[in-house]
């Protein structure tokens, strides 16, 4: 996928390492939690001053996912209050990894350790912040859980690791208790798409299982987006390219800062639509419109995104946040069941089709990934010779 540079010889995981990007596949794992370390914080724990209610039932939640996975008994009665809120809170980390629940109970009984031995509070900001995420940062206040991609340094492209991790954060949110989601970027970027080096890490059987593990994660990360069954609002901080465009027409608000620019370089990359962009755009801007952007790669101001309706609104580059999280609150605070239960009158009928859409869309990208187009487009970028 993007790489088949050497002709007629199988291309081989690291054959390509005189790209510097390449050499970026650092794993993460070494990091992570050892049976040992969540065992020393399972007797840490004992030892701790009471910490209050709220941060028990998180230890209890988060004890829970680490090691029997995601919640599995049925919810208790109305009227057993303490077994209900042990539920709840288990059943709201959805299907956050094993390793990551038993990872997040090491740090929050670290962080009570130290904030102990300093005779401090635990602060409930901390609290209220879901750990665990290395590419986002995903925080629950107000009603809404906000998710953020957080790699500002590289303009939030998205990795695989952050597919990944938007769609458990996602499923998260579904789950949790509030009214509303937001996806966001940080830093000057909202997300210049694809993490373009995301094509260098080829297994060892090759491109083609490549292209289509590529296809099986793009058509998944796409599905979350189609079934997200709250309100989920965009709030685009700066310009936005590729798949963090198209997803836009699937979520039910866009808001956007007046710097933001909307660009879909398909044809530059030797690629095609995602994100059901190619039902969507036509059906929200007209087919004549959606064709500059999808098919010539036309990158529209703000303002322009807005009078083609794909953007509700746009807000000064100045006042964005303030404007946006003052919105978003006052919306928070309207029925949860009332917003949810408009959406899916909404959406519901088109559901089967998007679907149908994505892996149709999922299937033609997965050819284009071969071709020589892409290969030359990725590569020119990866070695710094084309930006879009
Ligand atoms: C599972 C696969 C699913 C695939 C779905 C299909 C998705 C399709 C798409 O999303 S297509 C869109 C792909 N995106 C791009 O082609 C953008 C490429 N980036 C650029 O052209 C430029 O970086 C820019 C215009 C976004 C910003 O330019 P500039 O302001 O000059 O900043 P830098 O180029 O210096 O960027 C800083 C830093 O970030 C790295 N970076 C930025 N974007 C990407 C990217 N998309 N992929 C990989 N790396 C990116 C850039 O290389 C710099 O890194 P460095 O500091 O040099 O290490």
């Amino acid at each position: 996928m993007g790489l088949r540079i050497q002709r007629g010889r199988r291309p081989v995981a690291g054959s390509f390492l005189q790209v510097p990007a390449l050499q970026l596949h650092v794993s993460k794992t070494a990091m992570r939690a050892s049976q040992k370390d969540f065992e020393s914080a399972l007797s840490q724990v004992k030892l701790l001053k009471d910490p209050g209610n709220e941060v028990k039932l998180k230890l209890y939640a988060l004890y829970k996912q680490a090691t029997e996975g995601p919640c599995n008994t049925p919810k208790p009665g109305v009227f057993d209050l303490i077994n209900k809120a042990k539920w709840d809170a288990w059943n709201a980390l959805g299907s956050l990894p094993k390793e990551t629940a038993r990872q997040n109970y090491v740090d929050l009984v670290s962080g009570l350790s130290s904030s102990s031995d300093s005779s401090s509070q635990v602060k409930p900001e901390a609290d209220r912040k879901q750990r665990g995420y290395e590419t986002l940062v995903v925080t629950s206040e107000d009603s809404i859980t906000k998710i953020m991609m957080n790699r500002p340094a590289k303009k939030n492209a998205i990795t695989t690791q952050m597919y990944n991790e938007i769609m458990l954060a996602l499923k998260a949110a579904s789950k949790d208790d509030s009214a509303i989601t937001v996806l966001t970027g940080n830093g000057d970027y909202y997300s210049s798409g694809n993490d373009l080096s995301n094509f260098t890490d080829i297994p060892p059987e090759g491109i083609e299982e490549k292209a289509k593990s590529s296809a099986i994660l793009l058509r998944d990360f796409v599905d979350c987006f189609i079934d997200f069954p709250k309100p989920l609002i965009a709030a685009v901080n700066g310009p936005a390219v590729g798949i963090s465009v198209t997803i836009l027409g699937l979520f039910d608000t866009v808001y956007a800062s007046s710097r933001a620019t909307f660009h879909t370089p398909f044809s530059h990359l030797g690629q095609s639509p995602e994100g059901c962009s190619s039902y969507t755009f036509p059906k929200i801007m007209g087919p004549a419109k959606a064709a500059e952007m999808l098919i010539f790669g036309k990158k529209l101001t703000a303002a322009e995104a807005c009078a083609q309706g794909l953007v509700s609104e746009v807000f000064p580059d100045s006042t964005f946040q303030k404007e946006v999280w003052t919105r978003l609150k006052a919306y928070s605070k309207l029925p949860p069941n009332a917003m949810r239960i408009s959406k899916q009158v909404i959406r519901n009928r088109e559901k089967e089709k998007l679907h149908a859409i994505n892996a149709e869309e999922s299937r033609v990208l997965q050819e284009r990934w071969l071709s020589d187009e892409c290969t030359n487009a990725v590569m020119n970028f990866l070695t710094r010779k084309a930006k879009l």
